[in-house]
């Protein structure tokens, strides 16, 4: 069976479509991700933007941090991300794409250890070629603590590598000539790296979004690479097929888990989460802060309740400094906090807290 085409559809037909464009968001733990993306989704105007967040740990805390989204915008929390490559990342961009007309721009955030190389050759070099995309690559970077040593992170230093627009972000916690040795120590890492300097994620959007950044051709290699890879991986990629297919909406916990923890080892980071139904008490939980806070202790974030309190507080800690912010309670009150380390005794932590319940 034949089909005629009128030539105006032939026309239309010879423009290769785009899919729809997708920045990624990535950075180290508490440079300022989440806070960039609440940036984003407040000055947004007229995009329809969905956003993926994914985490560390048990608890997803980030989630609950972004700003009220309304029903344009689609929330999907949970995606393991950083190392489900065919996995996780495929099935949770395909519930976008069946937003149809409801959603004209993706943006998703990593989790701070995440290399972004698999979640880039995630859009490039599988089926997600021609639906999506990749507009651009955005590095957040805490300018007051960040050192040429990457907190010996890989994660971190591939971050800045594969940056398309490296963000110097917190400069208002660092001196000038800190912020000068960073961006010459970036130019090392990657020859003419675009670099801004932002507070709290005040970047103009038009430079991180629909800017057009990510060049394909650099990732040739790797797709190249992947294309070859043995057969193992095709039915991995069957698997995951069925999966989407059938069970959709039924996530494989356990497995995302069993990878996540591995991805974290590797790079020396752990993390413990600690939930309690039970109001805390403040002054005790403030010397767990000053006393008991294991110094290998890097990050920490999560919602608390305090005793004395009819707010929810915003606990985050980033390297040297914590802050607490009283909000309005969105959910029944309870405890959630997760920190995250290297070689942190879980149980200590965990039993150290517990003691400062009211
Ligand atoms: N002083 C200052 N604080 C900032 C700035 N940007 C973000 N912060 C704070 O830094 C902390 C961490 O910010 P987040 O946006 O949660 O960082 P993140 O990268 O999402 O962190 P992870 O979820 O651990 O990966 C929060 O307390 C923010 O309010 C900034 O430009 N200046």
């Amino acid at each position: 069976m034949t089909s005629t085409i009128t030539s105006p559809t032939e026309t239309a037909l010879a423009i290769p479509k785009r899919g729809m464009p997708v920045t990624i968001i990535t950075g180290f733990l508490g440079s300022g991700k989440t806070t960039l993306l609440n940036y984003i989704l407040s000055n947004r105007q007229d995009l329809k933007v969905a956003v993926l967040v994914n985490e560390f740990g048990d608890i997803n805390i980030d989630s609950q941090l972004l700003v009220s989204m309304d029903e344009d915008m689609v929330e999907l929390s949970n995606g393991c991300i950083c190392c489900t490559i065919n996995d996780g990342l495929v099935d949770a961009v395909y519930r976008v794409l069946e937003q149809g007309d409801r959603v004209d721009y993706m943006v998703i955030e990593t989790t701070g250890v995440a290399d972004p190389l698999p979640i880039i050759l995630t859009f490039l070099g599988t089926e997600l070629r021609d639906l999506t995309h990749l507009d651009s690559i955005v590095t957040v970077v805490d300018t007051e603590t960040f050192t040429p040593e990457h907190f010996e992170s890989e994660a971190a230093l591939k971050q800045i590598a594969y940056a398309d627009m490296t963000l110097l972000n917190k400069t208002d916690l660092a001196s000038p000539e800190k912020v000068k040795e960073l961006e010459a120590y970036i130019n090392t890492v990657k020859v003419g790296a675009r670099i801004l300097h932002t507070q709290h994620g005040k970047a103009p959007l038009p430079l991180i979004l629909d800017a057009q950044l990510t060049q394909p051709e650099a990732y040739r290699e790797f797709l190249d690479e992947e294309a070859t890879a043995g057969e193992e991986h095709d039915e991995h990629k069957h698997d995951e097929h069925h999966h989407h297919e059938h069970d959709r909406h039924e996530h494989h916990h356990h497995e995302h888990h069993h990878h996540h923890s591995h991805h974290l080892e590797n790079d020396g980071f752990v993390s413990v989460s600690f939930e309690s139904d039970r109001p805390m008490d403040v002054k005790k939980f403030e010397s767990f802060l000053q006393e008991q806070l294991p110094k290998d202790v890097f990050r920490a974030k999560g919602i608390l309740w305090f005793s004395d309190s009819d707010l929810r507080n915003i606990f985050q800690l980033s390297g040297p400094r914590f802050d607490l912010q009283a909000e309005e309670w969105r959910t029944p009150p309870k405890n959630q906090v997760v920190f995250i380390g290297r070689n942190l005794n879980a149980d200590e932590i965990k039993q150290n807290l517990t003691c400062c319940l009211a």
